[in-house]
């Protein structure tokens, strides 16, 4: 390994490097010595990463022994940043895996005494690895944080205590700016498929875990392949063959490798219960979520365990079959509700504001001035926000309710029927295997699994990570983007009452305000409204598959049409006239009578013309696409206005109302769809 830095080298003006311990995708890390002696591991990242400071802070001060400690993060004098650490001087659980012998022959684990288990790991030494990576992992959570890189590499062993590194970094080490072997979130093998989607919340550290409990106690990895791509499409799809995993942690396991985050135990605290270590006599471990709960006093000890052995050798059980005796069935049927987007956003802000307010080093008094001074402005301002409040309220509760009953229905009896295909994957991965995947046979005659973990090679090209990321957005159930089209729907009719605020205010600001001069604007934002909330629709419709064009241009012009005789209708209910700006900028051939008045007023046929056209030719669902390139492109938009200049020269309606509503329709779906950045899952990797 060629280390930038050599041994007496001298480094941030107080660290003596000692040497060179490894190479990882951040960059290099160096065991090096304080001026006083202290003992520190350096993390060098890699020149190329843009390090973002600010929120490092929280990592910093996070303190907890199944914890690797975070002391600084700094610059040198070439601005080069620095992760300075705790030294851990035991190995890592890569290592430690890697070493152990699975044939048992030479393996740690049989020195040790206890009978091993196909990893060569004691059921003790696997009970020690993961109680410790769990009360890390729970503090971290505790305090608002994913760890997003579980890994055994990110797993130390530091005198008889486990604890976990590298985490909070990741979030803030701007992914765009990587490259190598790194990939944007988490490694390939512990990835959980949600990641693709954008998707970082804690139960992806809790995926990582039952791949990491399945390894530990198996040796081989439940999701492997040849290439990247084929190990992305097995957590996508494939269920894990749990017949080698002793009976009382696959439930554990089967939970925690749920594809669908929300069927995953909800925290580490749900999780620990479904094993048999969640009530260890003489572990005082609670599994609380408080930050300063007894796991900071506790880490876990190696004490003697009644150990769970494996399971004997049996037909191959599925995940979707629970063994006989099997406890905890309720793994598969309670199924915690999506927590409502807008309300989950409202949570973790005050979630964030609250970590910042505790954090905010100010005196008690000028505190209690901040506080007084806010409150002081809330009451001045009562008389429009009570009116906001309550006009929020009165859109957003009955949207809630609706949406929790829907998603009720929606909430699977059985895991089955979420899965209705995993029968036939299960059938094919667990009885014959994949040739060439070894693993995938192991568990006849229990013979110790063969593969271990693999090196994959090169990158993920950008249409092989978009057509994964349809595949994984191709797993929802109806109802659920039902749900979906609903939730981008009221985010739109807030984008559409901003717009038509903003409008208003604007074109009005001189002229008296009275229903008849705000009607055009209220005619604008409904059909933008409309026109948005079909084609959000028609988006949700069509984002698992890149789509075949012409169908997809024919079905966009009848909900042009529709919208159309919509606008023309609405029209004629507020009283807006259609006669206004509907001379053209070109050469102006004769209007056809099917279409026009003789006063050349627009008929409901040449609004349906206009919008079917408007529709068709710009297609204006790529705007809603997940997979588009921006989440707002301001290109699209002056595309989207530009284009109905160009249709309103051959088909006239209402300027400049016209060229308001296409560009609207565009700003607005934009900003309502959701969208996934694809391009940060392009240089998936496996470490
Ligand atoms: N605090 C530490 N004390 C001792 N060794 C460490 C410490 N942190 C990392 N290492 C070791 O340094 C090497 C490189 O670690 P690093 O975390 O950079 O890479 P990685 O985990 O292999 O990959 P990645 O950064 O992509 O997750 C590994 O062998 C790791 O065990």
């Amino acid at each position: 390994m060629n280390f930038t830095h050599s041994p007496n080298e001298t480094v941030l003006d107080r660290y003596t490097i000692n040497r060179g311990i490894g190479i990882g995708g951040f960059g290099e890390v160096y065991f090096a010595l304080s001026q006083a002696g202290k003992e520190v591991a350096l993390k060098r990242i890699q020149r190329n990463l843009d390090v973002e400071l600010r929120g490092v802070s929280h990592c910093l001060n996070l303190k907890h022994p199944n914890l690797v400690s975070l002391h600084d993060i700094c610059r040198d004098k070439d601005d080069q940043a620095w992760v300075v650490m705790e030294y851990v001087a035991g190995k890592n659980l890569r290592e430690v895996l890697d070493e152990a012998d699975p044939s048992g022959r030479i393996c740690r684990a049989t020195v040790q005494g206890g009978k091993s288990l196909p990893s060569g790991l004691t059921m003790d030494e696997v009970r020690r690895w993961f109680c410790g990576m769990a009360a890390g992992t729970a503090h971290l959570h505790s305090a608002g944080l994913v760890h997003r890189d579980l890994k055994p590499g990110n797993l130390f062993d530091d005198n008889g205590i486990i604890k976990v590194g590298d985490y909070g970094l990741s979030k803030f080490i701007s992914s765009s700016h990587r490259s190598g072997h790194t990939e944007s979130v988490g490694t390939l093998h512990y990835m959980a498929p949600e990641i693709g989607r954008g998707q970082y919340g804690r139960e992806i550290d809790i995926y990582a875990m039952g791949i990491i409990l399945f390894e530990l106690l198996t040796g081989a990895l439940p999701f492997d392949g040849e290439t990247p791509q084929e190990i992305v499409v097995k957590h996508l799809t494939d269920t894990p063959d749990l017949s080698t995993i002793p009976k009382e942690l696959r439930p554990a396991i089967a939970a925690c490798l749920q594809k669908n985050p929300k069927d995953r135990p909800s925290d580490i605290a749900s999780m620990m219960k479904l094993t048999p270590w969640a009530n260890d006599v003489g572990q005082p471990m609670t599994w609380s979520s408080n930050p300063h709960g007894s796991l900071a006093q506790n880490p876990p000890t190696v004490t003697a365990q009644p150990i769970p052995q494996p399971a004997s050798v049996e037909a191959p059980v599925h995940v979707t079959q629970p063994a006989a005796h099997t406890p905890s069935p309720h793994v598969v049927l309670s199924h915690p509700t999506t927590e409502e987007p807008i309300a989950r956003a409202i949570r973790m802000s005050f979630g964030d504001l609250s970590r910042w307010w505790q954090n905010l080093e100010r005196s008690p008094g000028s505190k209690f001035v901040m506080v007084l001074a806010t409150v002081v402005i809330l009451l001045i301002n009562t008389h429009w926000l009570l009116p906001m409040l309550s006009l929020i309220g009165f859109f957003y509760i009955p949207y809630y309710v609706i949406r929790h009953i829907v998603l009720q229905i929606a909430e699977p009896d059985t895991y089955a029927h979420t899965h209705p295909g995993h029968d036939r994957r299960g059938a094919h991965f667990v009885h014959g295997g994949s040739p060439g995947h070894p693993q995938n046979g192991m568990n006849q005659g229990g013979a110790t699994p063969v593969t271990r973990r693999r090196s994959v090679p090169a990158q993920l090209s950008k249409a092989q990570v978009r057509q994964m990321l349809r595949q994984s957005l191709a797993q929802r159930t109806k109802l659920s983007l039902a749900a979906e089209w609903t939730t981008s729907g009221m985010i739109s009719l807030v984008v559409a009452g901003t717009l038509l605020l903003i409008s208003s205010v604007i074109g009005l600001r001189n002229s008296e305000v009275s229903p008849l001069t705000i009607a055009p604007y209220v005619w604008m934002a409904c059909v933008v409204w409309l026109g948005s909330f079909g084609l959000l629709g028609l988006g949700k419709a069509w984002e698992s598959s890149e789509g075949d064009g012409f169908t997809r241009r024919l079905m966009a012009a009848f909900l042009g049409a529709g919208i159309g005789v919509v606008a023309y209708m609405l029209a004629d209910v507020l009283m807006v006239p259609l006669d206004q700006g509907l001379s053209r900028d070109i050469d102006a051939t004769s209007l056809p009578t099917t279409f026009y008045q003789a006063s050349g007023i627009p008929k409901a046929a040449a609004m349906m013309a206009h919008f079917a056209a408007l529709f068709a030719l710009l297609r204006m669902w790529k705007p809603v696409d997940p997979l588009r390139r921006a989440r707002l492109s301001l290109w699209a938009v002056s595309v989207a206005v530009v284009g109905e200049w160009v249709i309103h020269q051959m088909i006239p309606v209402p300027q400049p109302a016209g060229m308001l509503i296409a560009g609207g329709i565009v700003v607005m779906t934009q900003m309502s769809a959701p969208w996934v950045k694809a391009d940060s899952v392009t240089s998936l990797n496996a470490s």
